[in-house]
């Protein structure tokens, strides 16, 4: 067993398994104490036609940290977020970074920075300054699709070496590891990952191929972000280990379990 211990702050859906449904039995099959924080409640994910339920505000996270912090609760070796459902939340989720950071300096904070997908946001575009701002400077990790690294670094993904320019402009953002989850360089079977880590001044870098399956899935993300954080825990110094055992395994298991 490992004493590592997640809070996990993104999405609940009543349906569906996406945001916090996607994460937290595989982090706790795997060993993981997860704490979970509900950034909204939906009845299920925002890609079907119509969504309803709550989205918490700043108020709201600032009482259940403050729960959690009255009790001497909030002792965590990691914080995830993932889908945030508006700017007043986020802006509050840098406190409850920095009040974390203050408590265990070696926390590991690993952001999935949700906004949108194939081109289209999917949550306010307020969300997107703030990022850049205020919370990206304070990841150890962060694990954008193509569209979220190209928003959030301003650099067109279409090659190898356009993901480096890209993942380059979010270190220096602040970002020590950056990871693209997928990225379509126009070859149509094939998603290519890339992965960039600064450490000491160095930068090593990665890419990872992997064979798209012709089909749409909403929660691999908010997965392979979880799935990231156990990896580069047991592997802190090898990318690649981390990136492959999820494309390579759980990806293929997950995405087969949903088609199937
Ligand atoms: N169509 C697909 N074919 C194969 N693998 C996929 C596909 N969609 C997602 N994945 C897997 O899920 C991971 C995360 O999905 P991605 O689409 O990059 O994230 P997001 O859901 O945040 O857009 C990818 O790295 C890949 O391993
Ligand atoms: C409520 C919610 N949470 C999380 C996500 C993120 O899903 P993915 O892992 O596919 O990025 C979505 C995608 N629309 C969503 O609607």
């Amino acid at each position: 067993m490992s004493n590592c211990r997640v809070l996990s702050i993104q999405s609940h859906v009543v349906s569906g398994y996406v945001g916090n449904k996607s994460v937290t039995f595989p982090l706790q099959l795997l060993g993981f104490e997860v704490d979970a924080i509900n950034s909204v409640q939906f009845s299920n994910h925002t890609g079907y036609p119509c969504f309803k339920g709550q989205v918490l505000e700043a108020a709201q996270l600032g009482e259940l940290y403050e729960g959690l912090k009255a009790n001497d609760l909030n002792n965590y070796t990691h914080l995830l977020t993932g889908y945030i459902g508006c700017e007043s939340f986020l802006r509050k989720v840098k406190d409850v970074i920095l009040d974390l950071k203050k408590k265990n300096p070696n926390l590991v904070y690993v952001c999935d920075p949700v906004m949108g997908d194939n081109g289209e946001m999917y949550v306010a575009k307020e969300l997107l300054p703030i990022y850049q701002q205020e919370i990206i400077p304070l990841a150890d990790v962060i694990t954008p699709n193509q569209f979220e690294a190209e928003m959030l670094s301003g650099v067109t993904i279409d090659s190898a070496e356009t993901a480096k320019e890209a993942m380059e402009t979010l270190h220096k953002m602040g970002a020590k590891t950056v990871i693209v989850s997928s990225s379509d360089l126009g070859e149509p079977d094939i998603l290519v990952g890339f992965g960039s880590s600064v450490a000491n001044g160095n930068t090593s870098a990665i890419k990872v191929e992997m064979t798209r399956i012709p089909m749409y899935f909403t929660g691999s993300g908010d997965l392979f972000t979880a799935m990231i954080l156990v990896w580069l825990h047991r592997h802190p110094d090898n990318l690649q280990v981390s990136v492959q055992y999820y494309t390579s395994f759980y990806s293929l298991q997950h995405l087969l379990h949903l088609v199937c």
